[in-house]
């Protein structure tokens, strides 16, 4: 077992719906998707300025960039970055592919339904079976090729699509090497542990295409429930409609408003357990709108899964115990938010 998508074959088989509902056919909020006004993950806050976010914006080629990562890293485990090298028609191409697949019609999408042991294809939101309400949210998960599903969805124009989610995935690993090199630098750490973080053997990577429908009772729902990411390191593009909202303790939900050309990147829960809790893990959520059809583009990076996980040997009291990061990723996955603190020592 070597790659991210087989560390998910094996596992718990949740008998919950895994179909998006048919978004094409609704005009109204159906009770499966409505959200009750007292739960917390559906509180809202008041910004007195909703243009104000509280998350760094970091340029990259600014030469303080390292200092400034490591200071965001360890007050948020978030932060926006621009001047990041991605070519910007190559982002562009991406959100046009991803709005090509999703206006497809439902019956074409279900084609290529993720199954539900599965990693790959179209669906709910890995995390559905955790929540007793659905999300308003359909996307479609890339680890690896894409050409199966895309064969099926394009039969004689599939290249297209995969060439250009091949290229991003391509370039979402360079950059995400950049940011953790960047990002442990500001840590006691050895190059033995920087390798294995920036390994290019056998390291894995997930994309994740997310589609927010626009909603006729925005406020009565939410688009992705409040989660925190598994791997090292993710960079979402939200592609300029707001929608991404972290928990801020005291203060509540506090968007993160998109800018244009930038890309959050938030640490995710094996990179919280590698800095040995030195990186908070961020919790967010997506919410949708009235008007708009949202979409956003998370890449997700990761190490070997066959490696072993374990915070960072210059700290003398690790708050995790090791394991392998395929055990991480079954108990996040059977567990959900309850994993880190079942290997919290
Ligand atoms: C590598 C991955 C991270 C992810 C699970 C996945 O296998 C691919 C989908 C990712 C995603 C996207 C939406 C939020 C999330 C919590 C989910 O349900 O699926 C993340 C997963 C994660 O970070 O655990
Ligand atoms: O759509 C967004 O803004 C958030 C997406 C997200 O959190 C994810 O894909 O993990
Ligand atoms: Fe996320």
């Amino acid at each position: 077992m070597n790659t991210l998508s087989k560390a998910y074959e094996v596992g718990t088989t949740f008998s919950h719906n895994i179909i998006p509902l048919d978004f094409e056919s609704i005009d109204g909020v159906p009770e499966s998707h409505l959200w009750s006004q007292s739960d917390e993950s559906h509180q809202k806050i008041q910004t007195n300025n909703p243009r104000d976010s509280l998350i760094p914006v970091i340029d990259l080629s600014d030469p303080c960039a390292i200092d400034l990562i490591g200071q965001a890293c360890k007050t948020w485990g978030m932060f926006q970055v621009i001047n990041h090298g991605v070519p910007l028609e190559l982002v562009k191409k991406v959100e046009f592919e991803a709005r090509r697949l999703f206006s497809l019609t439902t019956h074409e999408k279900r084609k290529v339904l993720r199954s539900p042991t599965g990693a790959t294809g179209y669906g709910l939101p890995r995390i559905s079976p955790f929540f007793a309400k659905c999300m308003w949210h359909e996307g479609f998960t890339i680890m690896g090729s894409c050409v199966d599903d895309a064969k099926v969805l394009w039969p004689h124009d599939y290249q297209r699509f995969c060439d250009t989610m091949d290229d991003y995935q391509n370039q979402m690993k360079l950059l995400a090497h950049k940011l953790l090199l960047l990002s442990l630098q500001t840590l006691d750490v050895t190059q033995e542990e920087i390798n294995w973080a920036t390994s290019t053997h056998g390291s894995n990577g997930a994309l994740q295409l997310n589609s927010y429908p626009s909603c006729p009772n925005p406020s009565r729902t939410l688009g992705l429930a409040p989660h925190t990411d598994s791997l090292l390191l993710t960079i979402l593009n939200q592609y300029g409609i707001t929608g991404l909202e972290i928990f801020v303790e005291g203060l509540g939900w506090s968007p993160v408003c998109p800018i244009e050309g930038a890309f959050v990147v938030n640490v995710g829960d094996l990179l919280h357990i590698f800095s040995n809790a030195k990186f908070p893990v961020v919790y967010h959520r997506a919410v949708v709108n009235q008007s708009k059809h949202r979409i956003s583009v998370a890449y997700f990076y990761g190490p070997p899964i066959e490696s072993t996980l374990a915070p960072l040997s210059n700290y003398q009291d690790p708050c995790f115990r090791s394991l392998l990061v395929k055990e991480y990723i079954r108990l996040k996955a059977t567990h959900n938010d309850k994993a880190l603190s079942l290997i919290r020592i």
